[in-house]
């Protein structure tokens, strides 16, 4: 009798924004040589497609549709830069990452069908030799199976911090008043919309990473996934 195939393995990395999730999550798959899925960028690419067709965020039906039509693109750059994402043909990688997008993201993804609609479009990023799968339902929803399972928090307030020194960096002009209330604003609605709330998945291993530096977290997620 043969053998079933072992499973592709997933490590998820769910949290709250600023967290550090993309950080580590492209730190931990370039160590292992396994793949990306950055499903956040996914939500705010709809949330991004809906604007820009004029639709109004709270018409559930016109916002769903919009899900199940946005072509979305991931496009690794030649130079080893960030990876593009593309968003019914053109580049939107600049616009995906900022506030506005990230809060249209958060209202959308709120939406059960809306959340239905991208639930194969994630899945299919589970290739050969394994998946590192970043968001906030990764190891509740989307890849409940997977084997390894992390939970990276940090506090509110570090969180604002370090959003606002990467802003200013890109020479933006904020405020971490208006960024703390924008975190706790996105905390509030991810944590309680009625499907799929950002929650630790049974099992997670959870890092609360305030005082904790980006290599020490990258080392402590990579002995999740070999320990010893
Ligand atoms: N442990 C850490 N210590 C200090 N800074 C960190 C740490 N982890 C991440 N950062 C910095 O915090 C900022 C936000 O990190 P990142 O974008 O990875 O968070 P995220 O959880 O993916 O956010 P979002 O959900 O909004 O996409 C980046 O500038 C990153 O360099
Ligand atoms: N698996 C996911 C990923 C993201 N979202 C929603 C909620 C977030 O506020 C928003 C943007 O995500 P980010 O790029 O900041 O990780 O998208 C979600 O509901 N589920």
């Amino acid at each position: 009798m043969t053998k079933p195939d072992k499973p592709v393995p997933v490590l998820t990395i769910d949290g709250p924004s600023g967290s550090g999730k993309g950080t580590i999550s492209r730190a931990v798959a370039d160590a292992l040589g396994w793949h990306l899925l950055d499903s956040g960028a996914i939500y705010r690419a709809v949330g991004y497609a809906a604007g820009m067709a004029g639709i109004d965020l709270s018409d559930a039906q016109a916002v769903t549709r919009c899900a199940e039509t946005t072509k979305i693109v991931f496009r690794d750059p030649r130079d080893g830069g960030e990876t593009r994402v593309i968003v019914n043909g053109h580049d939107a990688t600049d616009e995906l990452r900022t506030e506005t997008c990230g809060a249209a993201a958060s209202a959308i993804a709120a939406i059960p069908a809306v959340r239905a609609a991208l639930f194969d479009k994630q899945r299919s990023f589970r290739k050969a030799p394994g998946l590192v799968a970043d968001g906030r339902d990764m190891g509740t929803v989307v890849f409940a199976d997977a084997e390894h399972k992390i939970f990276l928090t940090a506090s509110a307030e570090e969180r604002a911090r370090r959003r606002y020194k990467q802003l200013k960096e890109k020479g933006l002009t904020v405020t971490l008043s208006s960024l703390l209330r924008e975190i706790e604003a996105r905390d509030e609605r991810d944590a309680t919309r009625k499907v799929a709330p950002l929650k630790p998945a049974a099992g997670a291993v959870v890092i609360d990473s305030t005082a904790i530096p980006i290599d020490q977290v990258i080392a402590r997620v990579l002995a999740v996934v070999r320990p010893g």
